[in-house]
């Protein structure tokens, strides 16, 4: 998670209380972390003005909190406008999801213009598409280039509001286990929408002998070759994922619970372009005759078409169509075979709706992922659901109260991010200009 704060005053209180003794921000630990983090012009935390705090936390592979994408676009509009601020991140590195819980042959599903991060275009000579190892080179360099220097390795625990001007986060630090405490006048949540995998329960699953992994922890196929692979989900992940399997060897199946819109890549950017002249339901039409012309009727395979649009259904709930890869050309040919809903587990068999069994070596749950700030944000709720999901729709999602932000949780990918960042840093800038018009 990420959690950004400006604040008057960024400072770090060991768990004995002792205050800080950087400039504006200090740690109980000793890694100097004063140093760039954009804090430098701090004071000794006593003017409760205008420092920003921004943490970033890690969940389980990186605690994607804190430093992935969002946490690293809102640090360099914050650097951009001079305004101090914190990065904590759980994990020991930036984009965290992207290093080191994605698959191997990940490509950015959307064209280069709609993913770039603010005040950074990608250089010219990347393609359309970008892969993932240029992606993550891409925010090494967005990082460099504007001087974000997040704290690693810091897991946050919890944040509350002071009832005052401040917010107060608890951040454990992963490699000395001490708890360690923040200040900062606006914390922005920069957690992400992918923090935790997410398993379903299933009945039977603690008896399964075979592997069972996330989607997140999957790699590549090459170890499942010969194997028979069960991969449940039928999202980004899971289409990718069984074809990836398949083009390694294994006999790749998938679990198809709800309807899905398939589409190429070709196709949504080429609707996306069309939503600047033509109203969505007329480009989602199109786009429905054009995935239906183009893959045919996959219903005798197992895989229904939701009866509301693509674009409908990312701009209402945030699922996102899939974007073929070549898993419908290995669903027509048998190499992936299609099962329902997984109901249950026996032993290795696993039991469908249909009432069908099949038994596999290891199952892919590819089914999503939760936010974790309910785990940590102690709030009142005006901001963020029991999910960890903003209350408010796009695009009043990003503002709360008492100087609380959210970014990357808008269900609206890398492009969502970009805007909430600028949003956000605007928003801020205006406080602190309106504050500073008052002290004077
Ligand atoms: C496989 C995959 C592919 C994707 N591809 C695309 C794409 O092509 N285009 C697109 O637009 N979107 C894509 N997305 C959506 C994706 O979520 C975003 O692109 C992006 O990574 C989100 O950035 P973020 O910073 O909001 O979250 P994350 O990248 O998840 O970063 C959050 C950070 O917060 C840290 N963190 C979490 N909890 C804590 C805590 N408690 N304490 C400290 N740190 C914490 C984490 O370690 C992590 O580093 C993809 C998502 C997935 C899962
Ligand atoms: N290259 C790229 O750009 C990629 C982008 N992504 C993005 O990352 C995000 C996460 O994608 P992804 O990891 O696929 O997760 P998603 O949440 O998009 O998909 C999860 C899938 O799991 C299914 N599911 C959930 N629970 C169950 C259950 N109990 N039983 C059966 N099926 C279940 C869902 O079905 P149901 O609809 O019924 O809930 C859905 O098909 C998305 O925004 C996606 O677009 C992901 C991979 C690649
Ligand atoms: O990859 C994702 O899931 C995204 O959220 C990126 C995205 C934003 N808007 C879209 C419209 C159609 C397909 C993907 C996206």
């Amino acid at each position: 998670m990420f959690f950004y704060g400006i604040c008057g005053d960024v400072c770090c209180v060991d768990d004995a209380g002792c205050s800080s003794d950087g400039p504006g921000f200090c740690s109980s630990g000793s890694d100097g972390v004063s140093d760039g983090l954009g804090a430098t012009d701090l004071d000794d935390g006593d003017s409760g003005g205008d420092k920003v705090l921004v943490e970033s936390s890690v969940l389980s592979c990186a605690f994607r909190l804190g430093a992935g994408p969002a946490g690293i676009a809102i640090a360099a509009c914050l650097n951009v406008l001079s305004i101090p601020y914190i990065v904590l991140e759980r994990e020991d590195c930036i984009a965290s999801l992207w290093k080191k819980k994605s698959y191997d042959r990940l490509k950015l599903h959307l064209a280069k213009k709609y993913c770039t991060l603010p005040h950074m275009p990608f250089p010219s000579h990347f393609p359309t598409f970008v892969s993932k190892y240029m992606f993550i080179q891409y925010l090494d360099n967005y990082v460099a280039q504007f001087n974000i220097n997040p704290l690693y390795s810091r897991s946050i625990e919890s944040a509350s509001h002071d009832g005052g001007e401040k917010w107060k986060v608890e951040a454990r630090n992963v490699g000395s286990g001490e708890m360690e405490v923040f200040e900062g006048r606006f914390l922005v949540v920069a957690t992400g929408e992918n923090c935790e995998g997410f398993v379903p329960k299933v009945l039977g699953l603690e008896g399964y002998g075979g592997e069972l992994l996330h989607s997140s922890e999957y790699d590549n196929g090459k170890m499942y070759s010969g194997k028979d692979v069960l991969v449940v989900g039928c999202g980004n992940s899971g289409m990718e994922i069984a074809y990836d399997l398949c083009n390694c060897g294994a006999r790749a199946a998938i679990s198809v619970r709800s309807p899905v819109h398939i589409l190429s890549k070709e196709m949504v950017q080429w609707g996306m372009s069309m939503l600047k002249y033509l109203p969505l339901n007329v480009v989602d039409k199109m786009l429905q005759t054009l995935a239906n012309f183009q893959y045919g009727d996959l219903s005798h395979y197992g895989i229904q078409t939701p009866s509301k649009g693509p674009f409908h259904l990312k701009g209402t709930i945030g699922r996102s169509p899939v974007i073929d890869v070549g898993t419908v050309d290995k669903i027509k040919t048998g190499d992936i075979q299609v099962f329902p809903s997984i109901m249950s587990v026996n032993g290795d068999n696993i039991e469908f709706a249909d009432g069908k069994t099949s038994r596999f070596h290891a199952i892919v749950f590819a089914t999503g992922y939760k936010s974790n700030v309910r785990k940590w944000l102690k709030d009142d709720g005006a901001l963020f659901n029991d999910d960890g999901m903003p209350v408010k729709k796009a695009p009043d999602h990003w503002k709360g109260e008492n100087g609380l932000y959210c970014i990357g949780f808008a269900r609206a990918g890398l492009f969502g991010i970009s805007i909430d960042a600028q949003n956000i840093a605007k928003h801020i800038n205006l406080i602190l200009s309106q504050q500073k018009a008052v002290d004077q």
